[in-house]
């Protein structure tokens, strides 16, 4: 039996068999492996890209994979990866998870101590604080569009659901209040009651998100990059992909428009549209709209019990249980390019690594202005830069507070915006609030609940202030809403707080390196539904985008679907799923076409 060499993280270049013994050379990350005494678990032959499990003396067990080519390149100081991922917000892991179960060889690089990024989570003093949004869609056990569900299975995980009986409670100019039951007819009875003459206009608008979102739910979700598979979805049906294309172009407004007069029934449409998009409804592609409002009665909106960190942290781990690789404090300073070619990355400690593929889980605005030359910008990405904007980020308050503050039958999630819809999309001016110990008491200490609020804030106003002053800004932002809010929901807030720590744009541009802390792009002006935004592929060959600046947009359920869409193409173009060159011209060129007109 040969001899074999292994890198740091166990590939193994060589054809085993059974029982055999190997000695091992590890790299420098200090794996002690001993020199022998391994052995696998598994018999049958070690293949190229064949995952084997190998048990050592009383060591964890360890994905390992061949890859003949390894020993040329570990030789000079280099390592090679099928893919190398930069970034594990959820668009990131979902990517790399893809990958890693079709056995593709992927690392992934993040910055932080742990997975997630806007969907991650941090502790302080016995409270478990969501960062980012504790309204999960795409997280039930029915149909297609389970998203979540459906990443964590990919990688064998299952988490434990808390269903929400009350996805949002509006609370809105002239005491319009509306509680979205997670029963649609319950939901609708609301809006009947307030708006009894525009009954006719509620079923019409929402009956076509219905149709939109049955149309998605019965599809297959795959790359809409790759040809044979849209021609497959096509063939198999006809009527859902082409609902979806004539309602691509298209707006929730202009539709809510076609049925609705009401001007405040118009408004409130606009809330349920801002929530998720931070524009109003003219500015939402239908198809996001459809999906979201009937998302949360379909499957439903559900918590998972020990916080949404949870999710990236199972999904971290399913990465690895799969022979993938993460690590974490890896900083990626700039992506390595080699003839208009992706080649690796290289990280601020000057290491270089190096893939046949880089897809990047930064936005596009950190993808082609840092960790790429911007003055080298592709006109694709101008084009994307001239219809889309960076959307501004959110001012952020974590409470801790004692139990008896909150009235019983509290819903988990509100959404606060109390004097004058015109101020609908101003800085400040609303309040998202979740609560989501309401739902999972594990969260704080006992007799206590979390209270993560937010509010729209652009990074211009914590710019060029001292410590002192940014600090005092925040707070006195701080004390604003929480006063709001004890008017509005809580008396008595204020001093039954144990626990603040307020967050800015600047923040999040820190901690969740984020180019001016932005929530994801939105729309220069009315756009054409979603048929601007970029998919996956970029102008750089063999460089790839996943997160919420690619199609669909924000939210964790749409960045999922992009690291499938993304893990999809990227497979393909490495052979390992199916692709056809000519007709992937084809549909490129197609799809670029499409984007002008947007
Ligand atoms: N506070 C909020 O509520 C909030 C804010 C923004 C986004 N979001 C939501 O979060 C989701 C966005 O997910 P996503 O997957 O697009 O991205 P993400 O922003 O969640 O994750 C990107 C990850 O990439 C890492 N990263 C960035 N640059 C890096 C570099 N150079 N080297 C190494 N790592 C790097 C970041 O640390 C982060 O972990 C959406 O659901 C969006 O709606 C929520
Ligand atoms: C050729 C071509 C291209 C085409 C053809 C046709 C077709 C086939 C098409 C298809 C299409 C598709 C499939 C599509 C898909 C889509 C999707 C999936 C979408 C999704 C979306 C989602 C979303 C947007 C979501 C979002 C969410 C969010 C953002 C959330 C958030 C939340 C928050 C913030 C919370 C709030 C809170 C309070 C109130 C407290």
């Amino acid at each position: 039996m040969a001899a074999l060499a292994a890198t740091t993280s166990l590939e193994i270049s060589c054809v085993l068999t059974r029982n055999d013994v190997f000695s091992v050379r590890t790299g420098k990350a200090g794996i002690a492996i001993p020199r022998s005494g391994l052995r696998f678990s598994s018999g049958a032959e070690l293949k190229q890209r064949k995952r084997f499990r190998v048990l050592g003396n009383g060591q964890k067990n360890f994905s390992v994979r061949s890859t003949q080519s390894m020993m040329e390149k570990e030789d000079v100081g280099t390592e090679e990866y099928d893919a190398i991922v930069i970034g594990s917000g959820m668009g990131g892991l979902v990517a790399a998870t893809q990958l890693a179960i079709r056995n593709v060889k992927v690392l992934l690089l993040e910055k932080y101590v742990i997975p997630g990024g806007s969907s991650g989570y941090y502790k302080r003093d016995g409270y478990t604080f969501d960062v980012g949004s504790s309204v999960m869609f795409g997280f039930s056990d029915k149909g297609n569009i389970n998203l979540v569900t459906r990443a964590l299975a990919a990688v064998g995980r299952k988490m434990e659901l808390i269903p929400d009986p009350t996805t949002v409670h509006y609370h809105l100019p002239h005491g319009l209040s509306i509680q979205v039951h997670r029963k649609f007819e319950d939901f609708v009875s609301e809006l009947y009651k307030r708006f009894p003459h525009e009954k006719a206009g509620i079923d019409g608008f929402f009956g076509e998100c219905w149709s939109v979102f049955n149309a998605l739910n019965s599809l297959e979700l795959k790359s809409l990059e790759e040809p044979l598979y849209l021609l497959g979805q096509f063939l198999k049906n006809p009527l859902a992909c082409l609902t979806l294309a004539y309602y691509l172009p298209q707006n929730a407004g202009a539709i809510a428009r076609k049925h609705i007069k009401d001007p405040e029934l118009l408004c409130y449409i606009d809330a349920e549209c801002f929530i998720v998009s931070t524009v109003d409804a003219l500015r939402t592609p239908m198809i996001n709209c459809a999906m979201v409002i009937c998302d949360r009665h379909y499957g439903g909106i559900n918590y998972p019990v020990g916080g949404v960190g949870r999710i990236a942290v199972q999904l971290a781990e399913g990465l690895v249980e799969n022979g993938g690789q993460i690590q974490y404090k890896a900083n990626v300073k700039s992506i390595l390019v080699d003839n208009n070619k992706a080649v690796g990355v290289q990280l601020v400690n000057g290491k270089k690594i190096y893939a046949k593929k880089v897809i990047s889980n930064a936005t596009r605005w950190d993808t082609f202005e840092k960790l790429l030359n911007r003055s080298e910008m592709p006109e694709r990405e101008r084009m994307f830069q001239k219809s889309y904007k960076k959307s501004p980020s959110f001012f952020s308050i974590h409470m801790g507070v004692k139990a008896e503050v909150l009235p019983k039958d509290t819903d988990c999630h509100h959404f606060i915006l109390e004097d004058d819809w015109s101020k609908l999309q101003e800085p400040y001016r609303t309040v998202f609030l979740s609560i989501p110990t309401v739902l999972d008491k594990s969260l704080a200490p006992e007799g206590h609940h979390i209270l993560h609020i937010f509010t729209v804030a652009w990074i211009d106003d914590f710019e060029g202030l001292t410590r002192e002053e940014y600090n005092a800004k925040k707070e006195a932002i701080a004390d604003d809403i929480v006063e709001r809010l004890e008017k509005k929901l809580f008396p008595g807030l204020k001093a039954a707080t144990t626990f603040r720590e307020a967050g800015s744009p600047k923040t999040h541009r820190r901690f969740l390196a984020r180019d001016d802390g932005t929530y994801g792009p939105i729309p220069a002006g009315i756009p054409k539904g979603l048929l601007g935004m970029p998919f996956n592929t970029t102008a750089v060959d063999s460089l790839y985008c996943v997160g919420d600046s690619c199609f669909p947009g924000q939210g964790v359920i749409a960045v999922c679907f992009s690291g499938v869409m993304c893990a999809h193409r990227v497979a393909a173009d490495l052979g390992v799923e199916k692709s056809n060159v000519i007709l992937d011209k084809g549909l490129s060129n197609l799809l670029a076409w499409f984007r002008t007109l947007a």
